[in-house]
């Protein structure tokens, strides 16, 4: 399904009271948060705390985004969604409205970030996102609708999250939801099937997206070509170039492939003395990382300076024997 995000599905303001049916609990709304093609995102106050808690007519959407997030739930480090908290109705005027509440990730999307603090925290923050979607291609799904609307940096520190598991796929299936700017099948043709490449497309597109916030559009068939020209008219991809193309022509395997190709690119691309954020920290590349490096030059000067101690101790010793035995001749 292509998404279209013209319609609010409800308009309920600040201040109203939210009851779940069948757990009691009470959620007063502070402020609506967002919408889309699955139902209406609103920022509540819940018995323990913020919550943000997401509406829909269509209790299919909701029961599948749930079990996309109990199946998340059950992945080890850090979350791959928001954490689900609680699946209710509310019967308002006599009308169901279904429901469900998950962690408030409070944040800006990746383009307002990148926008506020600069293009260096590019790299990685999508490496970041690449480890992410490792794990959740490992286990079994393809996240679907990437794009930077879906993906909120929180901290300092900072941390991409992902939101908005509609689009979530088991492999092998057809994406359940897309946006064309990030779709391989509106720009290549390319297939919808649920595969790991499908979501490196639109990692590709993502970096793209940074570079041209208001986007654009296929021209006649849209094609390898139209992105690459596109690519190459911006400076601050250059250091991405080779990376994005490999994932827009669909020739990385994995996302931690990509990650790894993105690292190199950016360590190799790096001068000495740029600011903004440490990339080598985050590499998982065979280069061996700067803290690493710096310890291991520490253990060698302290072996070097050990073995003029034992030179110097060896050659005192020698000369207090010699005096000795001289001392004896005499
Ligand atoms: N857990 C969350 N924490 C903070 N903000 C959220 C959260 N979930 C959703 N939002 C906000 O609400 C907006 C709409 O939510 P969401 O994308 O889930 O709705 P949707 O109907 O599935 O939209 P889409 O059409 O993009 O699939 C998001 O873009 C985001 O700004």
């Amino acid at each position: 399904m292509m998404n279209n995000t013209s319609k609010k599905p409800f308009n309920f303001p600040a201040g109203t009271v939210i009851r779940g049916k069948w757990y009691k609990q009470i959620y007063t709304i502070v402020k609506e948060l967002g919408y889309g093609a699955n139902g209406m995102v609103y920022l509540v106050q819940g018995a323990s705390g913020y919550l943000a808690l997401k509406m829909s007519d269509s209790n299919v959407s909701i029961t599948s985004e749930v079990n996309v997030l109990k199946s998340f739930s059950k992945v080890q480090g850090t979350p791959l969604g928001p954490k689900l908290h609680q699946v209710d109705d509310w019967e308002t005027r006599g009308v169901i409205i279904h429901f469900y509440t998950m962690e408030y990730i409070q944040g800006m999307n990746l383009l307002s970030f990148v926008q506020s603090k600069g293009p260096s925290w590019t790299g990685v923050l999508i490496a970041q996102l690449l480890s992410d979607l490792e794990r959740i291609h490992q286990e079994g799904w393809v996240f679907g609708d990437l794009k930077p609307e879906n993906l909120i940096v929180t901290g300092p520190p900072y941390r991409i999250r992902c939101i908005d598991v509609g689009g979530t796929t088991i492999q092998g299936r057809a994406i359940k939801e897309f946006t064309e700017f990030f779709d391989r099948g509106y720009w290549l043709g390319g297939s919808r099937k649920a595969e790991p490449t499908y979501d490196l497309f639109s990692v590709g597109m993502i970096l793209i997206n940074i570079a041209y916030p208001q986007r654009f559009n296929k021209t006649g068939t849209g094609n390898m070509q139209q992105l690459r020209k596109a690519i190459a008219s911006k400076d601050q991809l250059s250091k991405f170039q080779p990376t994005i193309e490999k994932a827009l022509e669909g020739s990385f395997r994995t996302a931690g492939e990509m990650r790894i190709h993105l690292l190199n690119g950016l360590s190799h691309g790096r001068s000495a003395h740029s600011a903004g954020p440490a990339v080598k920290a985050a590499s998982s590349s065979p280069r061996q990382p700067a803290s690493q490096r710096s310890r291991v030059q520490k253990q060698q000067r302290k072996k070097s300076s050990h073995f003029l101690e034992t030179v110097l101790v060896v050659m005192i010793v020698s000369l207090l024997y010699v005096l000795y035995i001289y001392g004896e001749l005499m």
